[in-house]
């Protein structure tokens, strides 16, 4: 059973007499470095020079400075910026001004854990991961809750390091929800396995799958939409409330009984395999170099799939209908 903390193990006076950098002010930058200000933590946010995140940030009332100035001026950095950027990052613009009995801080290990960024011995290394994309991070908190979070300790310099963790945890407000204490590797290799296999790249191709199925069989493009994609939210929503009992509670039995029969035919045993693979290669490092190799030549690949998954028949049909539903369209 996994080891959980809320708010009545944190101690948020540890970060009172410290300044926090959040380096980055994109999804997960922009609700951190919110949240902690809003919990009384003295923050200010690291960007560089021409960055169309620096007016945003001002404009929400933080105080905001180049990177290495808001390292040289903070005891906490929590490097919130794309992960193929961070070791150059960290290389030029934080090591240089880290000092004895900082902490350098993550929301995910990856190159902690793939060894991009190696810190000196004689500062804290932690890790704080939501498990909610940032703009959620944000919103729960405005409403008085938190997104659960993830901690990890990889140093412990000053034998504070988990306490210090936990209290940004409370301080971005995760203890309130609830936080789980992993590993840099067990974060890291299950986070890219989950959005790799589940989250993103496989619900995505059974979106495609089920949508090309149908239009390909002849049916409207926009009812196949509507079947694939659109209704996804609502059985999601069911699934994030009650676990898979609750979404086969609530659908018809007509529909509970297609899912038994039918379910394995689609995710089955060679796709179970393929899992297995997905996983080697995530665990042997072979994702993360082919990943860091793809930023090195300018994203020839990922480009080049993004072009041509944006002409995939989805995305008119979804322009379309979304803009008949009023209440997407703020
Ligand atoms: N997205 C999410 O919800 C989740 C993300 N994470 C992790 O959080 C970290 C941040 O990801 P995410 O929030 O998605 O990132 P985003 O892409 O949303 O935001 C990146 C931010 O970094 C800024 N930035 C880019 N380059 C630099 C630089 N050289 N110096 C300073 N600032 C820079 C960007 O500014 P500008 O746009 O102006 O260039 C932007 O404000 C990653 O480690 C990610 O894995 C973890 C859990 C969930
Ligand atoms: C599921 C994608 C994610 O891992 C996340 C929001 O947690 C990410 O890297 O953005
Ligand atoms: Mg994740
Ligand atoms: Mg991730």
């Amino acid at each position: 059973m996994a080891k959980m903390f809320y708010e009545k193990d944190a101690n948020l006076n540890l970060l009172s007499e410290k300044k926090v950098a959040v380096i980055g002010y994109g999804s997960q930058g922009h609700a951190h470095a919110l949240n902690l200000k809003e919990s009384g933590v003295d923050v200010v946010v690291g960007l560089y020079k021409g960055s169309k995140s620096w007016t945003k940030a001002k404009e929400a009332g933080l105080m905001v400075m180049e990177t290495s100035e808001a390292v040289k001026r903070s005891q906490i950095v929590m490097v919130l910026v794309p992960d193929e950027k961070q070791r150059q990052l960290y290389e030029t613009e934080i090591a240089p001004y880290l000092e004895e009995g900082d902490a350098l801080a993550f929301a995910h290990g990856f190159n902690i854990h793939f060894g991009q960024i190696v810190p000196p011995k004689n500062i804290d290394v932690f890790m704080v991961a939501p498990k909610g994309p940032g703009h959620l991070v944000r919103r729960v908190f405005t409403e008085g809750q938190g997104v659960p979070a993830l901690v990890a300790v990889q140093q412990d310099f000053t034998g504070k390091a988990k306490d210090l963790a936990l209290a940004y945890a409370m301080g971005i407000g995760a203890a309130r929800a609830g936080v789980i204490e992993t590993t840099f590797k067990e974060e890291t290799e299950t986070d890219l396995f989950g959005e790799q296999a589940v989250l993103c790249g496989g619900v995505t191709e059974l979106i495609k799958a089920g949508f090309d199925t149908l239009t390909e069989a002849g049916y409207q493009p926009e009812i196949a939409y509507f079947e694939c994609l659109h209704e996804m939210k609502l059985i999601v929503d069911l699934l994030y409330e009650g676990g898979l009992e609750k979404m086969r509670y609530s659908v018809s039995d007509t529909a509970e009984y297609g899912d038994y029969m039918v379910g394995k035919r689609i995710v089955n045993e060679d796709t179970r395999k393929e899992m297995k693979k997905v996983l080697q290669e995530i665990q042997n490092g072979e994702f993360a170099k082919n990943w860091l190799t793809e930023n090195t030549v300018n994203r020839p690949v990922f480009n080049a799939i993004k072009k041509q998954e944006l002409e995939h028949p989805l995305t008119k049909v979804g322009q379309n209908l979304r803009n008949m539903m009023s209440w997407l369209n703020k």
